[in-house]
Formats: structure tokens, sequence, C-alpha cells
């Protein structure tokens, strides 16, 4: 069974819901990114979106922009996601993992070079916000060959298409809470209650939340409706508010544990 599948079913048999953050991989370096991991597996998460850092997150906000730019004066590669979800398992963390990269990454490796790169290396999700269902039919065949769970995207605008995306979902589906970029928002989309309750009907997967969530509040809110909820612009702030912490090996301490006590009050 795929480690996300088993999460979901314990975490419904708990009446739990799931906790996904996400972090740009490499920010502020590797070794960090493996004690933030550590850490947030200390606080709840349930499982972890690890971003690959891109020059042109053309679907992020300022905040994991920056973040994407921190990581890449290390010039963070695929591989180097893959030994940080590694380190990790090894230091403890041992949550599924979910790569979470642009598609042209990607495709500089070449389809069977990248599955053959994260193949049989602890990854059980692979998203790629800008590969539309219409073109996904290699990749998927490769992810399920793999046994990664490809999850698909929808959004307010998907409408139609929601019912295509969500027949052929693995893992979970990604609904997106409101239009525009990611970061951290005080409401989302007007017809949100609409929105998680068609995917729900033509979904046979778990449903996840992502988009602007930051709140203990807007974690329980989304809970009502959806099975996990993901968090990233929130967390990827407090990574850089923590920066002069985690930079000096006298606070790093302090620094990590400042972000594990806050993604902790979202783990309900
Ligand atoms: O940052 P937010 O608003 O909490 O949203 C989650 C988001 O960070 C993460 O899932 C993600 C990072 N980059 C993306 C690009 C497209 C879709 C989703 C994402």
């Amino acid at each position: 069974m795929n480690r996300i599948d088993a999460a979901f079913a314990r975490l419904q048999a708990e009446g739990r819901t799931a906790l996904i953050p996400f972090i740009t991989v490499g920010d502020p370096d590797i070794d960090t990114s493996v004690d933030i991991i550590r850490k947030l597996a200390e606080a709840g998460a349930d499982m972890i979106e690890l971003g690959v850092p891109y020059s042109d997150p053309l679907a992020d906000g300022p905040v994991i922009q920056r973040a994407s730019e921190r990581a890449l004066v290390h010039r963070i590669t695929i591989l180097d996601c893959m030994q940080v979800a590694e380190d990790a398992r090894k230091a403890g963390a041992d949550l599924p993992f979910i790569l979470f990269t642009y598609y042209n990454p990607v495709l500089q490796l070449g389809l069977e070079s990248f599955f053959s790169l994260i193949a049989n290396k602890g990854i059980s999700g692979l998203i790629i916000p800008d590969l539309p269902i219409e073109e996904d039919e290699e990749v998927r065949g490769l992810a399920e060959a793999a046994n990664i769970h490809l999850i698909p995207l929808v959004a307010p605008t998907s409408h139609d298409r929601v019912v295509r995306i969500a027949a052929k979902a693995r893992g979970f589906v990604y609904c997106v809470s409101s239009l525009g970029v990611t970061g951290v928002r005080s409401d989302f989309h007007a017809g949100i209650d609409e929105f998680l309750r068609s995917v729900r009907d033509a979904a046979n997967v778990p449903i996840a939340v992502g988009f602007g969530i930051s709140s203990r509040e807007q974690v329980e809110r989304m809970a009502k409706q959806a099975d996990g909820v993901i968090v990233g612009s929130a967390i990827v702030r407090r990574i850089e508010e923590s920066l002069p912490l985690l930079n000096d090996p006298a606070t790093k301490e302090e620094g990590l544990n400042r972000i594990r006590d806050y993604v902790a009050t979202l783990k309900v």
C-alpha cells in the first residue's frame, strides 16, 4: 500500500485531518531542511510536500519565491531533494514525502531519468502544478509503475473539469482554496464550500485544501469539508523570520523549535 493511502486510512480511523506542510528544499540550506522536516514531524505533520526550488515559480507568491531564491543559491537539484528525504527519514521523520516540482525541471531531466531518480527513494506522491490533465498520460503511467501517486490540483475555476480530474486522482485531490498565487490569506474564494462539495462528490480519494491557510481557525474550518490541509507560505515565512536564529549554531535549535511550535498549533 502507498504510504499516503495508509496515512489517510489511519487519520480517518482516528477522525483527524491530515496536516501537510510544504517547504522549499535547501531553504536556507540542505542540512537545515533535514532539521526542519524532523521538527515538522515532531509538530504532528502527517505527510510533507518537498518543494524543488525553481527559478520561475509562476504560481507562487513572494514568500515562496524568496525561499526558492535562497535555495537556488545552493543550486539545489531534484537529487538533493531525494537526499534530504532519505536523511530526514534516517533522522526519524518517517513520513510520506510528496515531491513538489514545476514541470520544467522534470522535462530537463527527461521523464525516464526523472522517475528512475525518484523511484524507490521513499517518495510516495508527486505534485506538478503546471502539468494539465490533458498532457499527463505518460507521467501518470510512469508514476503508477513506481507506486508514486500523481496528485492533481483542482481550482474553483475548474468547473466541469473537476469530474475528469478527480476521477483519475491518486493519493488525494489538491483543492486550491483561492484564485491567484500561493500566500497567506484572511479569506478564501467566495464559493469554496460549494466547490469542495463538488470535489468531494466527484472524488474516490481523500481531498485536501491548500492556499492561504495559516491559522488553527482556518484549519478547523477546512477540516469540516476536507480530509487534509496543506500549509506552505505561513511555514516558509516563519523559516524566513527565523533565519537569524537558524544561521547561528548557538541559536539554531531555538529557531527550529519556533517553527515546530507554530506548526503544532495547526494539528487538529
Ligand atoms: O503557500 P500556501 O498559500 O500555504 O499554499 C500551499 C502551497 O505553498 C504549496 O502547496 C505550493 C507551493 N507552490 C505551489 C504552486 C502551486 C500550487 C501549490 C503550491
